[in-house]
């Protein structure tokens, strides 16, 4: 039997500025190499800077288990697309991770679902693996949110290649919280979304995650995608640790 993989994304959105985020680049490197469990066949971990930070920050990194990715791609690979980035520039630069369809692109940038196919397919066919983020809107059970992430998942997969996908369940009512969505909600959600017939898929959980959260979610996620409260490489430490700790749990089983 494979042995199950733990994911663990960061996405740095716009919070910081360039200093700043080659400092907590330079940190996470070496709170990871400080780590024996963080290797990427068993606690993948990737960050995601935002574009003029791509390149310093794998330099910065410099060799520790930790990927570096982008938060949006262009879906044609070159042309007249004014501050755009193509899936093929990003390869060239040595990312390896790129986010598709995160919330806040949807609702403040009018990304639709045709859109984020066609970002999808890009990122695959350049070998990127797509962080794709799904999720419901508002606050409804999780029947009602099943049914709106498989519609998201379906059409944004609808033309997608082979190839890796990372899903990244993110309730949009539980991203910038306090909290995150309850344990049962975000367990009966990742559930559906592992069954959804992708077998090349993960499926992770964002929306106020933070340390502590994937211990009470075991065995009913493949990771976590976090925020604000990985802005503290001492709180990603954690995370990492609790990560390590249930990919021996499950050796042992
Ligand atoms: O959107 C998120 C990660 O992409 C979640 O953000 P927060 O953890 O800050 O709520």
């Amino acid at each position: 039997m494979s042995q199950h993989k733990i994911t663990i994304g960061v996405s740095l959105k716009m919070y910081f500025g360039h200093a700043r985020t080659l400092a907590w680049c330079r940190d996470v490197a070496r709170v990871a190499a400080q780590r024996p469990g963080i290797v990427p066949e068993r606690v993948e971990l990737f960050v995601l800077p935002t574009f003029p930070a791509l390149a310093p920050a794998i330099t910065a990194i410099d060799g520790a288990p930790v990927a570096v990715g982008a938060q949006d791609l262009h879906w044609a690979d070159s042309g007249a697309y004014t501050g755009e980035v193509s899936a093929v520039e990003l390869a060239e630069l040595g990312v390896r991770y790129v986010e598709v369809g995160h919330a806040e692109r949807r609702r403040l940038f009018g990304e639709t679902d045709e859109v984020i196919k066609l970002k999808t397919a890009a990122a695959l066919r350049h070998g990127l693996v797509p962080v794709l983020c799904v999720g419901e809107p508002d606050r409804v059970d999780a029947d009602a949110a099943i049914g709106i992430v498989h519609d998201q998942l379906d059409a944004a997969l609808a033309e997608a290649p082979a190839g890796r996908v990372i899903i990244a369940y993110e309730p949009v009512w539980a991203i910038g919280a306090p909290q995150p969505a309850p344990d049962e909600h975000i367990r009966a959600v990742c559930a559906a979304l592992r069954g959804s017939g992708r077998d090349t898929a993960s499926v992770i959980y964002g929306g106020a995650a933070g340390p502590g959260l994937l211990g009470r979610l075991e065995g009913t996620v493949d990771g976590l995608f976090l925020g604000r409260f990985a802005h503290d490489p001492a709180a990603l430490a954690t995370v990492l640790d609790e990560a390590a700790a249930l990919v021996i749990k499950e050796d042992a089983r």
